[in-house]
């Protein structure tokens, strides 16, 4: 039974599959502080989250069972990623749900400020008939910056042109083509600041984008701008703003977000008759509270589950038809990692993947990353997963490296890993993929083999002797040890050659030591797969 921990309010229709599913436990318990949850959330196995709750370090140093934390949003910067990272702990978000609700926010702040409702409302329900003091512009023909065109800018853009606005854009990741088929103009952050009437941030909180409206860029502004924040506080410099607003610069402000939320009493924008302030409500509509709830909800139980599953925020976006070629592979790619790691006995330094085939033209990192858990997992644990396993490898300086060739030696595809150790020691150990046989280790060093990755097996280094395969057969037998199958490898007659085993039990390490107490027999390494 999987349990799942609410800490902060998310819609219980968007989490009903959650509460549905036979092999979940959901529990509710909101507004903890960080103690608090840290003293329980070791009892569970996913957190889901907004914005409210802030998953620390102490937090994942305490979630021992945590495999997921969800967040119902797009913003993860509540969230130490790297914390999580570092304990194999998936982090994901739900990206699109609550984007055009956002997007209507930002508007409703938009129009707010150029009309200024909550003045005239708060005056009129005072009691005062005020009509001269709220004299407003329109929106139609003025200019609007937009900073960070992505799921939020692009739909506030195709909003403002429906307004009638002209749409000043900057985003490091919009291109020509792509600002003219919006209708945008595709400007820097100077050309915005100089000449916007309107001004709207849609970024992330980043250190790039923190502060990036500061005090120089409020000395070169256009004067009587308006600036709107319905992403996140800090990217706007709080301080400087309310000076550029004291000093005539900036006409006026919108606020959804702040650099400290719930901002204290004293915050200067709460007593600024020039700025409008709404408490992080851009996602709060029914429709985004399902939305990002049952997006977020769906992702969990696939992890919780091992299905496939996408939104992970500490891990790299894999696009379904990568991913589908990739996945047939992932088992086989984790258990070729498994039995090098188990063939090597000496500390490895190195990491070696090749894949030769057809892979050789997709982004393999993912399955790369099977390859790698299989390797660390031997010896560091069930801690190991897809998520954390390039981190760790590179904290103890195992080096990854992947090759790649287009053709393969007879197989569709073919992946080679090959361990280095300290003392240059190499174990190599190749398989694949056959149509209607599945999984196979077709080469084990340089000795060419036909094995099942399954089980229990003995691997076997010897001298290509007669009467080898009998010693070892009845010794085993002796022991009671029933064999499944035998593969032998060799180069040349007579020469150095390998016997891998598949049996149907663990073996005793006595019966190891036995084994390498016959003639002409070098080595023999139990691995299990
Ligand atoms: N107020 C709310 O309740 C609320 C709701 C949803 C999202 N948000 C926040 O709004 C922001 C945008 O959300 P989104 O879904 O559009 O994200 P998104 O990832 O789709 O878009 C962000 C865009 O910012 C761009 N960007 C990054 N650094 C930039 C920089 N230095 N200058 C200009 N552009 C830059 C990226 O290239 C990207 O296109 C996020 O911070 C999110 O957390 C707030
Ligand atoms: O959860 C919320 O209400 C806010 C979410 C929002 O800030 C986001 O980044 O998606």
């Amino acid at each position: 039974m999987f349990k799942v921990l609410v800490s902060d309010p998310i819609s219980d229709l968007g989490i009903q599959q959650l509460m549905d599913a036979a092999d979940v436990q959901v529990e509710k318990k909101t507004g903890l502080g960080e103690d608090e949850l840290a003293a329980i959330i070791g009892e569970y196995d996913a957190l889901l989250v907004r914005s409210q709750t802030r998953v620390t370090e102490k937090i994942m140093a305490a979630g021992t069972k945590l495999k997921v934390v969800g967040r119902a949003g797009v913003g993860v910067d509540n969230i130490d990623l790297e914390a999580a990272t570092k304990r194999g702990i998936i982090v994901i978000n739900a990206p699109d749900g609550n984007t055009i609700t956002t997007c209507e926010h930002t508007f409703a702040m938009m129009m707010a400020l150029a009309r200024h409702i909550p003045q005239a409302y708060a005056k009129t329900v005072g009691g005062v008939w005020d009509r001269k003091s709220f004299l407003g512009v329109e929106l139609r023909n003025k200019t609007l910056g937009v900073m960070g065109m992505g799921r939020i800018g692009s739909e506030v853009a195709k909003r403002a042109k429906a307004f009638g606005m002209n749409i000043l854009a900057f985003d490091p990741f919009l291109t020509q083509e792509r600002a003219e088929k919006m209708e945008v103009k595709l400007a820097s952050v100077d050309d915005i600041i100089r000449n916007a009437d309107f001004m709207t941030v849609h970024t992330p909180l980043t250190p790039e984008t923190r502060h990036m409206i500061s005090r120089p860029q409020f000395e070169v502004m256009k004067k009587g701008m308006r600036i709107i924040n319905c992403a996140r506080g800090g990217i706007i410099d709080e301080v400087a703003l309310v000076e550029a607003i004291n000093e005539g610069i900036v006409a006026g402000a919108a606020f959804d977000v702040f650099e400290i939320e719930p901002p204290q009493i004293d915050h200067p924008f709460l007593s600024n008759p020039k700025v409008i302030v709404t408490p992080h409500l851009g996602a709060s509509t029914v429709e985004a509270q399902e939305n990002v709830a049952i997006d977020v909800s769906e992702e969990v139980l696939h992890i919780l589950r091992n299905e496939p599953f996408k939104n992970a925020v500490n891990m790299p976006p894999v696009a379904a038809s990568v991913m589908n070629r990739l996945q047939p592979y992932f088992s086989i790619g984790e258990k070729l990692g498994s039995f090098a790691a188990q063939s090597a006995n000496q500390a490895v330094n190195e990491i070696h993947v090749d894949y030769a085939g057809d892979l050789s033209d997709v982004d393999t990192l993912p399955l790369t990353r099977y390859i790698v858990k299989g390797v660390l997992a031997h010896h560091l644990g069930s801690g190991v997963n897809i998520v954390n396993c390039m981190h760790l490898a590179k904290s103890r300086d195992i080096n990854v490296v992947v090759t790649k060739a287009s053709k393969s030696k007879g197989f569709t595809n073919l992946l080679t890993v090959t361990l280095k150790t300290q003392n240059n020691e190499e174990t190599l150990v190749a398989g694949t993929l056959l149509n209607g046989y599945g999984e196979r280790i077709v080469q084990i060093d340089k000795f060419p083999v036909d094995v099942a990755p399954e089980g229990h097996q003995i691997l076997i280094s010897h001298n290509d002797k007669p009467g080898m395969i009998g010693s070892v057969g009845t010794l085993l037998g002796q022991n009671d040890v029933n064999i499944a199958s035998m593969q032998v490898g060799r180069k040349i007659i007579g020469g150095e050659a390998i016997m891998i085993l598949t049996v149907d039990k663990a073996v005793q390490k006595d019966v190891l030591n036995q084994l390498t107490t016959l003639p002409e027999l070098n080595s023999a390494i139990e691995i299990t797969l």
